[in-house]
């Protein structure tokens, strides 16, 4: 992405170089021209119009070169940050706010430093340039210029980092609301129903919103503070060197009027460089915080690759540990399933099966230990064809309404085994399909979410705590005719449960406690 802009930046560098020369050039032929005027010249004014027309046009392009760059960069990184997300082998949840945070408003931020990004730069060319100009009015004159742009700068920096550290605080404070937002649509119902938990959430909620009222109020103060600053010192300045002229006979009269009438000319664009610094400042803190999230590079070859569904006779786990950070939570597991095999895993709460679900599907990877698919280890480049012969029903499921197998015969079949054609039908409409309704109880959407993975006519299916939401009677039915169905069909099944009465059902049953697995 950066070589693909480095020309455009190298354009909008000369461009602006352009504009500012025409800029100077307009004060300098203001300057040497108008103000000397002594009877009508119309050459003067059609060459001022020239010069006008001039600024005018490299300012347009300018910034229509910018504005086309900027909305293809946002694109991009947009995309790339989705496919990043995409890309990455586990999201925790704790990430998700600030993911979220990161998708809605760093991305802008950054597009916003981004313009600002042209009014620094062209602020900054000017400025440079007009010492040239400066130095060749008056050299004394300049000399005090110089000093004087100095202390300013001085003083600003000072001020711009006290902004940059209340936007820091800002940003800071964005992920704690974000967190927020999730506890309150995710967690209205227990928010709303109880008061001590509502008012806590409450008080939580009125810290972070004031931190950021509070730091961006105080950023805003320290930029507009430098803004005002300039302003009251450029005018300070024009006094001053006239006071040098006049008072102190420094330089001819003329000379510095030129140069006061040059300062007044240079105060917008200072000014307008000056106030573009807090957007950049905040566009640099938002880039932070996307790498900060250490999502994996998005690699656009690999992604690009089509998958193709593995098929196999046999998986193992041979030694398998696996570690949150640096608590182990799986030690030394062994595990094989066969094609056609059904295999239950038992444990309790918190023994590590849903962990071991998610190292079998190739989401998490072992901190030791390997995964054999027909004797060969799996390794990156065989994951994704590994991931596209599984289907997968977690036990926190999210379901997609859209519906990609559009096979209306297995989706009736599906539909009747799974006892939902009285709740919901196939809807077709412009190409896609989806499902009538979702509005429905959590055990019937997770009866969809299955039969979402069984559309996918797959060889093997995972399936995390699927009956514990059903009634007992499609338990039993589940158990005693879903699964025996799917065995038939030569489908292999990996399913975590706690129905012990149902373990004849399955070829193997392995328990896992404190870390370690065991056939029973
Ligand atoms: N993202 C995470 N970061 C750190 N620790 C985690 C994370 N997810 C799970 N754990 C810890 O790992 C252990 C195993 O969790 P896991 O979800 O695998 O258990 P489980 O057997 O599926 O439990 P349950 O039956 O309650 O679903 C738990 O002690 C849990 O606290």
């Amino acid at each position: 992405m950066k070589r693909k802009y480095t020309r455009k930046f190298i354009i909008i560098f000369a461009l602006t170089l352009l504009y500012s020369a025409f800029n100077i050039g307009l004060l300098a032929f203001i300057n040497s021209y108008i103000l000397s005027l002594e009877n009508a010249d119309y050459k003067i004014l059609l060459f001022f119009i020239a010069l006008l027309v001039g600024f005018f046009l490299s300012t347009y392009v300018v910034r229509y070169i910018v504005a086309s760059i900027n909305n293809s960069i946002v694109y991009e990184l947009r995309v790339r940050f989705v496919m990043r997300v995409i890309n990455s082998k586990m999201i925790f949840d704790e990430k998700k706010p600030k993911i979220l945070a990161s998708l809605s408003k760093d991305i802008s931020s950054i597009s916003n430093g981004f313009m600002r990004l042209s009014d620094a730069l062209q602020g900054a060319i000017l400025l440079f340039l007009s010492f040239f100009y400066f130095a060749y009015l008056s050299k004394e004159l300049s000399l005090f210029v110089i000093v004087w742009f100095c202390l300013i700068g001085v003083f600003v920096y000072f001020l711009i980092d006290k902004a940059r550290k209340n936007y820091t605080l800002s940003r800071q404070s964005d992920d704690m609301l974000y967190k927020d937002y999730e506890d309150l649509l995710g967690g209205f119902k227990e928010l709303r129903i109880n008061q001590k938990r509502s008012n806590h959430f409450l008080e939580q909620f009125f810290q972070n919103a004031n931190l950021q009222k509070t730091s961006n109020t105080n950023a805003e103060i320290y930029g507009s503070l430098s803004g005002n600053f300039i302003n009251v010192m450029m005018l300070g300045g024009i006094g001053i060197v006239m006071y040098l002229c006049l008072a102190m006979g420094v330089s001819d009269f003329k000379t510095a009027t030129t140069v006061c009438l040059s300062m007044m000319f240079l105060r917008a664009p200072f000014m307008m460089m000056i106030a573009s610094i807090p957007s950049i400042l905040v566009a640099k803190i938002s880039l932070d915080k996307i790498k900060e999230l250490n999502l994996i590079s998005f690699d656009e070859k690999s992604f690009s690759q089509v998958a193709n569904a593995m098929k196999w006779q046999k998986i193992e786990l041979k030694n398998i540990s696996f570690a949150y950070d640096d608590k182990f939570v799986l030690k030394d597991v062994n595990l094989e399933i066969k094609k056609g095999e059904i295999l239950f895993l038992v444990g309790e709460n918190g023994s590590g099966k849903s962990t071991l679900f998610l190292l079998l599907c190739g989401l998490l990877r072992p901190s030791s230990g390997e995964i054999l698919v027909d004797d060969k280890v799996l390794d990156e480049s065989m994951i994704k064809d590994f991931q596209n012969s599984v289907s997968v029903v977690f036990s926190d499921f999210y379901l997609m309404g859209e519906i990609l197998e559009k096979d209306d015969e297995v989706f009736e079949f599906w539909l009747n085994t799974l006892k939902m054609q009285d709740k919901v039908s196939l809807i077709c409409q412009n190409d896609k399909a989806k499902f009538s309704s979702l509005n429905l109880s959590l055990g019937q959407r997770k009866r969809l979410a299955l039969l979402q993975a069984l559309l996918e006519k797959k060889d093997f299916l995972m399936l995390d705590e699927f009956a514990a939401d059903q009634d007992p009677e499609f338990r039993n039915y589940f158990y005693n005719q879903i699964l025996p169905l799917l065995k038939k069909r030569g489908v292999s099944v990996f399913a975590i449960s706690h129905d012990d009465r149902y373990f004849e059902v399955a070829d193997k049953v392995y328990k896992i406690q404190n870390g370690k697995v065991s056939k029973i």
